[in-house]
């Protein structure tokens, strides 16, 4: 047993104090966990657009001082009562979207979105509406239910996996969220059928995963949209059959209207992974009339609306979306990481980047520059 189980651990944590500004590396006090909670030291964890887009304060949910971070692997550390799915030792990868198994949402089969801490998730407190980080002698709120971008955290017991400890923590943490978002919305939630038509919109972390998820199925023509020409040889890399770069067509031709015409009608099913609203009109507007189908993975700044003709819908265009490409993670999580160890699921493709905690900042300038896929961050180095 650690010797620091049921005390404060005073360890290094990326502070947000306020939206806008870089995160600032210090100490930290990580109170014990109550019933139902795990202290995780985390080894490894990734940097996602989303991080940046709530650090930017477009996040409406958004609220500081913060620890942001929910692409997170590490060691349990110890547990509070009533703990029983993981242990001390355990390898595991935080959840941003938790499995309980019991509330309306769990049962329901239709959805990965679980209710049973969402409330509390979203104002960046525990269940039991206090904090567990303490830093300046300030409370520091929690991001997503998981910061990770801290040696250790806090985390619900329903807001956290074990998985194998042959993963390397550097490979699972990218499966707490791109990888596993993008790999899923094509796989889980949209189901895309051997032979269709697909176009991803936005070759990033997620994008590139939507595509992966599109080959596993056996789909037809794999269209990579994105702005960025140095994106054709990432989705090629990763299967695409196809890329087109929106700003590159000829006058008076919008992308919609490119993509019907490469897939004789329209695509059966398109993803935004951009979060750019005229994106994802442009995404709806370009799937196949009768049945084709829009997802959107996206993040939006607060106050963005989407917009299409109502006639898009009333004529069989079905728009979308889901978090965590729909994966049940307590559920499904550890079935991706022995797929990724039998070498069926490309994760180390993924990492472009790496840091130390203290050159997190470097990470997000680095996340800018469109060449990062993924900057993994060595918490303890
Ligand atoms: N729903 C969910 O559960 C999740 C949602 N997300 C969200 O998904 C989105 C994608 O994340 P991630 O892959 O990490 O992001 P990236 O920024 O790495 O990827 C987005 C890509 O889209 C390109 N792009 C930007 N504008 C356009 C445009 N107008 N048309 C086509 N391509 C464009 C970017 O090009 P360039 O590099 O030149 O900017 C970039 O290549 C984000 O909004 C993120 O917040 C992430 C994880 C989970
Ligand atoms: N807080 C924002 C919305 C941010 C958002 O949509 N988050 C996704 C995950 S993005 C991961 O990188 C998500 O899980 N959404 C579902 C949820 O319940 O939060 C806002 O308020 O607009
Ligand atoms: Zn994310
Ligand atoms: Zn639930």
């Amino acid at each position: 047993m650690a010797d620091t189980v049921g005390k404060t651990i005073t360890c290094k944590a990326a502070i947000a104090w306020a939206a806008g500004e870089p995160l600032s590396v210090e100490d930290v006090e990580v109170a014990p966990p109550k019933a139902h909670e795990v202290r995780i030291e985390i080894y490894h964890t990734g940097v996602c657009h989303t991080d940046a887009y709530t650090l930017s304060g477009k996040d409406p949910e958004g609220a500081f001082p913060v620890i942001l971070g929910h692409e997170g692997a590490g060691i349990v550390e110890s547990v509070g009562e009533g703990v029983t799915n993981v242990k001390p030792g355990d390898h595991v990868v935080a959840l941003y979207t938790p499995e309980c198994g019991e509330c309306k949402f769990c049962k329901s089969g239709k959805t990965n979105l679980c209710g049973k801490i969402r409330a509390t998730q979203g104002k960046g407190v525990m269940p039991d509406g206090t904090s567990r980080f303490t830093a300046r002698g300030k409370p520091i709120l929690h991001f997503m239910g998981t910061s990770t971008f801290s040696q250790y955290t806090v985390v619900a017991d329903i807001s956290v996996v074990a998985v194998t400890p042959r993963a390397p923590t550097d490979r699972s943490c990218l499966l707490g969220c791109g990888i596993t978002t993008g790999y899923g919305a094509a796989t889980v939630t949209a189901k895309v059928e051997e032979g269709s038509n697909v176009a991803v919109f936005g070759a990033g972390c997620v994008g590139l995963s939507v595509i992966q998820g599109a080959v596993k199925n056996k789909a037809g023509k794999i269209i990579v949209v994105d702005v960025n020409d140095n994106k054709e040889k990432w989705g090629k890399k990763f299967g695409a059959t196809d890329f087109v770069n929106p700003t590159k067509l000829p006058q008076g031709v919008s992308i919609q209207e490119k993509l019907i015409e490469m897939t004789d009608g329209g695509c059966d099913y398109t993803f935004d992974c951009t979060g750019n609203v005229g994106v994802m009109r442009a995404a709806l507007e370009a799937c196949h009339k009768g049945w084709g189908q829009s997802i959107v993975i996206g993040v939006a700044a607060a106050g963005q609306e989407i917009s299409t003709r109502p006639f898009q819908l009333v004529t069989g265009r079905v728009w979308k979306g889901c978090a965590f490409g729909g994966i049940k993670g307590r559920s499904q999580l550890p079935s991706l990481v022995e797929d990724y160890l039998n070498g069926q699921l490309k994760v180390d493709e993924f990492i472009t980047h790496r840091q130390s905690l203290a050159g997190i900042n470097t990470a997000f300038e680095q996340m800018k520059d469109g060449e990062c896929i993924r900057c993994v961050v060595d918490t303890r180095a």
